[in-house]
């Protein structure tokens, strides 16, 4: 299994920390487009072994997913499943040391596998697009986690709420509660999927404005905005323009000043928009339909734009949709896989764990861990239309939400690199800003399979984001209420004494 890496790539030093999420570590290459991907552990003596035992058979499966269920849904071209590699304990042990002192803290309750000797290794995404070019401006990359773009539509939804406000939006209160950011995004994913211009700018600012961990911009493959943790933030729009203002004003890049940061923040947007709606496979002229999804799911009301929207008396807004074929609109329909909604799912999952209790061997034949080759993609599609009452009716559901469940928290990697005009390596794509021009490619990462078990874990926390949400906002209702009544009562006082 694996394959051994070339040697003269494994020098500790030669390696540097590029980030992590929840379950893995990310370190590049300081000159190579390559980075390598560790699994995370939890923080226990058991660790080592559970590394050994877990680490090839869950690379594997990673692979795999993204090889064969992925790659099917997303298009060949957004992704990169990268491949399962073994490297000397030695090389990952000294790699482990050096990277330690760079992670934050909020992220150290899990350590890296520095024990099986296994990771993935990937292209660079951030640096990707102009490895073997040679060019000044280093390559620009946008990072950006959009989550679930739509409002549930399923008959096994209970609480109105969940049919109102979306999921990303509601989520924003317990996660402000609960420390994990200072601020509430404005940021609405309903706004970013919508395909409407206005609204997907305004979706993109707030993303600047409050980036927590769905944006993240690299230069050279370095992170020059965005969160490491909530404590360790590079978010200064300033910095951000003038790290930028050579990329979009290359002939008068000096100038600087809140009109100047305001020009270059607009044509990243731009720029972002385009790269977002493009299909880059594109050209046949079918493929320019849009995808529109229904009034009721694409609209959230917890959406700073609709709040706008309302209060300036307009009712009507334009409902554009993504173009078939864009980055957005491939993700969107993954995530829609997912009809039921994990409160019509939790009863089917409860349902399969009450079988394989009684016949353990039913586990594999439902290809509950996998393997996640071309027949689990088969059993994707639908082939009992109605609840039959059994487990595998039950088991292809599962499967069909846990496939949505990633494509609900993968990222969106955007790789731009300046390129003038007259010398467009065509037939790769390009952005053309008011100044400047751009060859650029889309990728998605983080496309790991969701674990089973993971759907009890997710409905509880669904059940305390909605309990959360509408505690929260019926007290600040009551305040905003009281308020009110007592502002009326000073005025009639007011009146009175005149
Ligand atoms: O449930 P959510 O929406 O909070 O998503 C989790 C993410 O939180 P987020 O809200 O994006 O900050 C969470 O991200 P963070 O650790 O918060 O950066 C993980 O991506 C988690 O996936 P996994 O279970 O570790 O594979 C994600 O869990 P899944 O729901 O994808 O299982
Ligand atoms: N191929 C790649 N090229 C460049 N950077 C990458 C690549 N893969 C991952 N990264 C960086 O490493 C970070 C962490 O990786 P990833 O999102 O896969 O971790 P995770 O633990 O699966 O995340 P999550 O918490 O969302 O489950 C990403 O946000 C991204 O910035």
């Amino acid at each position: 299994m694996g394959t051994v890496m070339e040697v003269k790539y494994l020098d500790a030093n030669e390696w540097k920390y590029h980030g992590e999420g929840n379950r893995s570590l990310v370190v590049s290459h300081v000159q190579h487009c390559q980075v390598l991907r560790f699994l995370k552990f939890p923080n226990e003596r058991s660790q080592p072994n559970q590394a050994l035992e877990e680490a090839p058979r869950r690379l594997r499966n990673i692979v795999d997913f993204s090889k064969h269920v992925m790659k099917l849904l997303l298009g060949d071209t957004f992704v990169q499943p990268g491949e399962v590699i073994q490297l000397p304990l030695d090389f990952v042990r000294q790699l482990a040391m050096k990277i330690q002192p760079e992670r934050p803290g909020s992220r150290c309750n899990k350590v890296m596998d520095a024990f099986s000797g296994y990771a993935l290794c990937l292209p660079d995404l951030t640096k990707f697009q102009t490895c073997h070019r040679i060019e000044k401006r280093p390559p620009l990359c946008i990072e950006i986690k959009p989550k679930c773009g739509f409002i549930p539509f399923s008959t096994h939804i209970t609480k109105d709420v969940k049919h109102r406000v979306c999921r990303y939006c509601m989520h924003q209160h317990l996660k402000v509660a609960n420390g994990k950011w200072k601020r509430i995004s404005k940021y609405c994913p309903l706004d970013l999927f919508s395909g409407n211009k206005q609204r997907m700018y305004i979706a993109l600012k707030s993303l600047l404005q409050e980036p927590q961990n769905n944006l993240k911009i690299f230069k050279n493959g370095e992170l020059i905005f965005g969160c490491k943790d909530d404590q360790d933030c590079l978010m200064d729009l300033n910095e951000l323009a003038n790290h930028l203002k050579a990329y979009f004003f290359p002939a008068n890049g000096v100038v600087s000043g809140p009109q100047c940061t305001r020009t270059v923040i607009s044509e990243l947007i731009h720029v972002i928009t385009i790269a977002l709606v493009s299909n880059i496979n594109n050209c046949k002229p079918g493929d320019m339909k849009r995808i529109i999804v229904s009034e009721e799911r694409s609209h959230c009301e917890a959406s700073h734009f609709c709040k706008e929207v309302l209060r300036n008396g307009i009712h009507v807004v334009e409902n554009s949709g993504l173009p078939r074929g864009c980055v957005l609109s491939r993700i969107l329909q993954v995530q829609m896989l997912d009809m039921m909604d994990i409160d019509g799912i939790y009863p089917l999952y409860l349902r399969v764990q009450q079988h394989i209790e009684e016949f353990p061997t039913d586990r594999t034949r439902l290809h509950l861990d996998g393997p996640y080759n071309e027949s689990f993609y088969e059993s994707l599609s639908d082939s009992h239309s109605q609840d039959d009452e059994t487990v595998d009716y039950a088991a292809q559901k599962i499967h069909q939400y846990r496939v949505a469940t990633t494509a609900k928290d993968c990222s969106v990697m955007i790789a731009l690199s300046p390129c003038p005009l007259e010398e467009w390596p065509e037939p790769s794509p390009i952005i053309q800003t008011s100044r400047a021009c751009f060859v650029y490619s889309v990728s998605i990462l983080d496309l790991d399979p969701k674990p089973y078990e993971n759907i009890a874990h997710q409905y509880k926390l669904d059940g305390k984001i909605i309990n959360f949400y509408l505690q929260n906002t019926r007290a600040k209702k009551d305040l905003a209420t009281q308020k009110f009544y007592k502002e009326n009562e000073e005025c009639t006082l007011f009146f009175h004494s005149v």
